[in-house]
């Protein structure tokens, strides 16, 4: 039963399934995909690339390779709370493994470098960050290890932050491609639960993985039902949710004991009221976010790892990294930045492979806002830059994808697989679609009637020039940035404070409901009644829209220039004679024209001080 690939001379003569055994406790592999790739990796003659599902067990196929190997495997993973999961996980099991960052005290770090230059290095599984492994302090260890022989293994976790085009990009992580050509001779494997098939392509060429051995297994999890609830349709959003929860928690947990779940929000103010709410209600709930002292973290997620809370209702800053199996829901109160990151979170439920439930609470409105955030966040990074990107768009059509996911008539499943470039699964009514596609049409008419009702009833008159605050549209206040795991805005916030609503492209072909206001309006008002007259806040939405493509071509000095244009246009167009929205569109057009034919590029509030409406309206 001896293994041959033990001759190899990283490894010592055993058997797999004993050394898992010995080291891990596991009776045997997870899957045959498991075991295959340990046993590629072990081999150590190609680079290995992974994409599985999140708890498939990745883990495993460099730790166990590690245990058995003679030197050390260098473990990059992008967050420091995620490396001290894994780093304790492996103390337990008396591995040797620890890592190196920034909050290390001096005499631990002195301690591992002393291990490191030693002739015979005790540590196994060293992680960092990327940041770290770039970090010019560390780079002489890894060429002293590397050039003694003892670098066994490189593994980049969460590789997908290589890419631009992922949900999780990290420019540290780009760096890692030099850091191969460093370490001649070492064996990466990369790893990721989430890659579309340019997200794999980007990681295999970032990597500079060496015709890399392959396992990607499809997407499709069999034993997650999804599904999607409108919740501006809903009298009693968290009754529903509460009953919602109730039903998911009554499915069987198997030998795990009993199942609990995640809400997920996209705002601390969101944590605290649905965690509120569900208590209320007699759920006893939890909030989880930035706002929290680490320690009541800490304590949260502690009470809920040993199910003394049920629920943890959180900020997508929780779960990365935590490994429970019996989650048998995740709600969404929120949708996230896009379908990739929506399938990793939803991912964290079912992980034992049995019944779960994942469902989002959409509204057109959170649409909206996130998109608002999306587009400013792409801006910021332009204008950091100084240049547009065609990856740019990545986090656009990624959240397209999340809002068509929730806009469709389709199967849920199949939008995740196409997504990810996997072929059409099997989904057997595990998604609110295949169960009763009448149902999913009923409340996509209800919800788009509903919608135009709301854009038919009359505007308050907005707080601000825009209707919004200032300082949220200039991206000026710290908290607002899409980028941020975890923003202090809510969907309870006033709508008056809500960013302009932005229209967003359609991506696909198939049926789904349009929530662009304009064409609902043109079709409903018969021909010969007069246009409802602009509010200050719909003409400030118009120019934006149409003023935008300027400010990022670089047309504008300044980003004040820019809101002070935009804020002055919105007034010269809703104030006066009242005009229609279409009047307004084609005024706002013919004023930016008008203006950007005098002007190569403003440089000065003066610029447009003669700027006046033309005869048009
Ligand atoms: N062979 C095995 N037998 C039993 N349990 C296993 C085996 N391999 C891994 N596991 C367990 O499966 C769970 C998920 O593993 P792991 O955290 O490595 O998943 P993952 O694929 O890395 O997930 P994520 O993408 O969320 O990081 C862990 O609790 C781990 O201990």
């Amino acid at each position: 039963r001896l293994y041959e690939v033990f001759t190899n001379r990283k490894t010592m003569p055993t058997s797999l399934k004993e050394a898992l055994k010995a080291h891990f406790g596991f009776e045997s592999f997870r899957t045959k995909l498991q075991e295959d790739i340990v046993r590629a990796v072990i081999r150590g003659d190609r680079d290995v690339f992974v994409c599985m599902p999140t708890g498939a067990g990745k883990s495993l196929c460099y730790q166990l390779p590690a245990v058995l190997a003679e030197g050390i495997t260098l473990v990059i993973s992008p967050l420091i709370a995620l490396i001290q999961d894994q780093v304790d996980h492996l103390k337990e099991l008396n591995i040797a493994a620890c890592t190196i960052n920034s909050k290390l005290a001096a005499g631990e770090r002195r301690l591992i470098l002393a291990d490191l230059q030693s002739s015979n290095p005790k540590l196994k599984l060293l992680y960092v960050t990327p940041e770290m492994v770039a970090s010019p302090s560390f780079q002489p260890c890894l060429t002293d290890l590397c050039s003694r022989g003892l670098l066994s293994y490189l593994a980049v976790d969460e590789a997908h932050c290589v890419s631009q085009w992922g949900h999780d990009f990290r420019p540290d992580y780009l760096k890692l491609g030099e850091l191969r050509v460093r370490l001649p001779g070492v064996p990466c494997l990369a790893l990721t639960a989430t890659a579309s098939k340019n997200v794999q392509e980007d990681i295999v060429n970032s990597l500079r993985l060496h015709l890399p051995l392959s396992f990607v297994t499809p997407v499709f999890r069999s034993n997650l039902h999804y599904d999607v609830i409108f919740s501006e349709l809903l009298t009693q959003p968290y009754v529903h949710l509460h009953a919602f929860i109730k039903k998911a928690l009554a499915l069987s947990s198997g030998s795990n004991g009993q199942g609990c779940g995640i809400v997920y929000c996209r705002t601390r103010e969101g944590c605290e009221t649905v965690a509120f709410q569900l208590t209320k209600l007699g759920i006893l709930a939890k909030p989880y976010h930035a706002g929290l002292k680490a320690q009541d973290r800490t304590e949260v997620q502690n009470e809920w790892m040993q199910g003394k809370v049920l629920v943890i209702v959180a900020t997508i800053s929780f779960g990365m990294g935590v490994d429970k199996a019996s989650v048998r829901f995740v709600a969404h109160w929120n949708i996230s930045k896009s379908l990739a990151s929506y399938y990793q979170e939803s991912g964290r439920a079912g992980r034992d492979g049995l019944p779960s439930c994942c469902r989002i609470y959409y509204s057109p409105k959170d649409k909206s806002q996130i998109n608002f955030l999306i587009c400013q966040e792409v801006r910021r990074k332009q204008e950091k830059r100084g240049c547009a990107k065609d990856t740019d768009k990545a986090a656009i059509k990624d959240f397209e994808a999340m809002v068509s996911f929730c806009e469709q008539e389709r199967c849920r499943h199949a939008i995740i697989s196409k997504f990810f470039g996997d072929k059409m699964p099997n989904c057997a009514g595990a998604c609110d679609y295949c169960c009763n596609p009448r149902a999913v049409r009923a409340q996509l008419e209800k919800a788009a009637l509903l919608n135009t009702k709301i854009q038919r009833t009359p505007v308050k008159e907005p707080k601000g020039p825009f209707g919004f605050q200032p300082d949220i549209y200039g991206g000026g206040k710290k908290g607002y940035g899409i980028e941020r795991q975890d923003s202090s805005n809510g969907r309870t916030a006033n709508p008056e404070s809500s960013p302009p609503v932005k229209r967003s492209r359609p991506t696909e072909s198939s049926r789904r409901v349009t929530f662009n206001p304009n064409v609902q309006e043109r079709a409903l008002h018969g021909v010969n009644e007069p246009p409802k007259p602009v509010t200050l806040n719909e003409a400030a939405d118009i120019v934006v829209r149409y003023l935008d493509p300027f400010y990022t071509q670089g047309k504008f000095a300044t980003k004040e220039l820019f809101k002070s244009f935009a804020r002055f246009l919105s007034h010269l167009l809703a104030e006066g004679k009242p005009c229609g929205k279409f009047q307004v569109q084609v005024e706002a057009r013919a004023l930016i024209k008008k203006f950007f034919s005098r002007v190569q590029r403003c440089e000065s509030e003066a610029d447009w001080k003669h700027l006046k409406k033309t005869s048009q309206l």
